[in-house]
């Protein structure tokens, strides 16, 4: 159906980098199909960048272009689009946007997590929108699922591949076994990393974009420091390598889970069972899980970072804004979610743990190993070992029926026998796992414990 002729709609954008060049070309190359869908011509009336001189890959009329926040301020606009990233000029730009009435668009993840609340209540305040659909996933509309959809739906759980660059790494890590570093360099030139990177391989990105789901989906607001957070730097691909040998892919997993002790929340590695539905989403691709009372399970994938997936995102909540924003439901991150217990350690129950040694001390540090889960009372399921270009080992163990903090009492032990700590990894495992076959019947010596378990060469 074609709309009616409603006019023009003016548009400031912060940003004119991976993001904002997508949507600035998106809004030339799909002008015609955004104009007949809602009525309105979109016209960029100015856009913030930080150097005039830089090269760009398309023809823009350079009048276009300023230094200057006030100058996007002081434009003719009726929406601000903020695709620049940071806290500041960012978060001071968009209040002063929404203050005087504007919709503003934001990919943001950061302020989002960090000051949404806040610019949340100056929206309300003045009557504006503030849309952030492109922060979390890339070009998948959970926001728009949790926002607009999910209304009778009570959120039990979130969990989901939340960072692309991570996602794409730990994917060429095991397919080509490069190193983490090496594969970092193309996820930066392809546009999927952030200016600085570490908020991507540290976790920070995810737990940001955990943040956010959570927030919406439980109207109230995460304190970030309640979200567990492990990156993926200490990884190596032969930890990919042996993940794959016994039947497991190494994904970064965002988790909001509800337990006795309230919410808890995490952003880490984990290992997932092939069948998972998260263990196949590979590349930049995220995934989303949700789990609701009445639908269920629902899970959303598709690209979760680059150019055009993200400014995808962003036209579509310019779309939504000219297409009647009565249908857009305020968000509510009033209260704050209370308790400590996403700051807590896991429980679980079964664990990846690796390590590098010289070749010389893996028997020695076997025993260790054995020895140390046969007094926590925990099991052996599987061990297996790479040689590596530098001639050390990178032993990998999975074991169950113990905590995370015995494990890491474990891996004290291991440093003192030549267990590399600064190598050291030790990731959650989803799904059961059962002891090896001696193991079942009796607690076995420390020859059969090592005898008993699958090995993964
Ligand atoms: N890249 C992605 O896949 C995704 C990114 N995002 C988010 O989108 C936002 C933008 O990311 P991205 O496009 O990758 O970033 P880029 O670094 O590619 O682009 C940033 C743009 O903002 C301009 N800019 C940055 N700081 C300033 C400043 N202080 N003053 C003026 N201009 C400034 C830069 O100007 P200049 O060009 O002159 O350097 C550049 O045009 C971030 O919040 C990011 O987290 C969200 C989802 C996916
Ligand atoms: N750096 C982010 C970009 C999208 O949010 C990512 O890799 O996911």
């Amino acid at each position: 159906m074609t709309a009616e002729k409603k006019g023009t709609v003016r548009v400031g954008i912060l940003g004119l980098g991976t993001v904002g060049g997508g949507v600035f070309k998106t809004l030339h190359s799909n002008r015609e199909t955004i104009r007949k869908r809602t009525g309105y011509e979109v016209e960029v009336t100015s856009i913030l960048v930080r150097d005039l001189e830089k090269e760009r890959q398309f023809d823009i009329d350079a009048r276009l272009l300023t230094l200057y926040p006030e100058d996007v301020l002081n434009a003719e606009y009726d929406v601000l689009i903020e695709v620049m990233g940071g806290l500041e000029p960012a978060r001071t730009v968009i209040t002063e946007a929404l203050r005087t009435g504007r919709h503003v668009i934001t990919a943001n993840k950061e302020l989002m997590a960090k000051h949404g609340a806040e610019l949340l209540a100056v929206a309300e305040q003045s009557g504006a929108h503030l849309l952030f659909e492109a922060s979390v996933a890339g070009g998948i509309p959970v926001i728009r699922m949790l926002q607009g959809y999910l209304t009778a739906n009570r959120v039990k759980g979130i969990s989901g591949i939340l960072n692309g660059t991570c996602n794409y790494i730990l994917t060429e890590m095991g397919s080509t076994g490069r190193e983490y570093a090496d594969i970092l360099e193309d996820a930066k030139a392809l546009g999927y990393a952030e200016a600085d990177p570490t908020s991507d391989v540290e976790g920070f990105d995810a737990a940001y974009k955990l943040a956010i789901l959570t927030n919406l989906a439980y109207e109230a607001e995460v304190d970030l420091a309640q979200i567990e957070r492990v990156g993926i730097t200490s990884l190596q691909a032969a930890d990919l390598e042996l993940a794959e040998r016994l039947g497991y892919s190494i994904k970064l997993i965002g988790n909001a889970r509800e337990t006795d002790d309230g919410l808890q929340l995490s952003v880490r590695p984990r290992l997932l069972p092939k069948a998972h539905p998260l263990a196949n989403i590979n590349d930049v691709f995220n995934a989303v899980t949700i789990q609701a009372d009445v639908v269920g399970e629902l899970t959303f994938s598709g690209r979760g970072a680059g150019e055009f997936p993200t400014a995808s995102a962003v036209i579509e909540d310019l779309t939504a804004l000219l297409c009647g924003e009565s249908s857009i439901r305020r968000p509510s991150w009033k209260r704050r979610i209370s308790g400590d217990a996403g700051a807590k350690k896991a429980q679980g129950n079964a664990w990846y743990l690796s390590y590098c040694c010289r070749p010389d001390d893996v028997q020695e540090i076997e025993v260790k190993v054995v020895e140390s889960l046969l007094t926590q009372g925990a099991f052996l399921n599987a061990r297996g070992e790479v040689a590596q270009k530098n001639g050390l080992v990178r032993q990998g163990w999975l074991v169950g029926g113990v905590s995370e903090q015995e494990l890491q009492q474990t891996l004290q032990t291991l440093y003192k026998t030549g267990a590399n700590e600064r190598t050291a990894v030790l990731l959650p495992v989803e799904g059961e796992i059962v002891p090896g076959v001696e193991w079942k019947q009796q607690v076995p010596s420390i020859n059969e414990a090592l005898l008993s378990v699958r090995h993964a060469w």
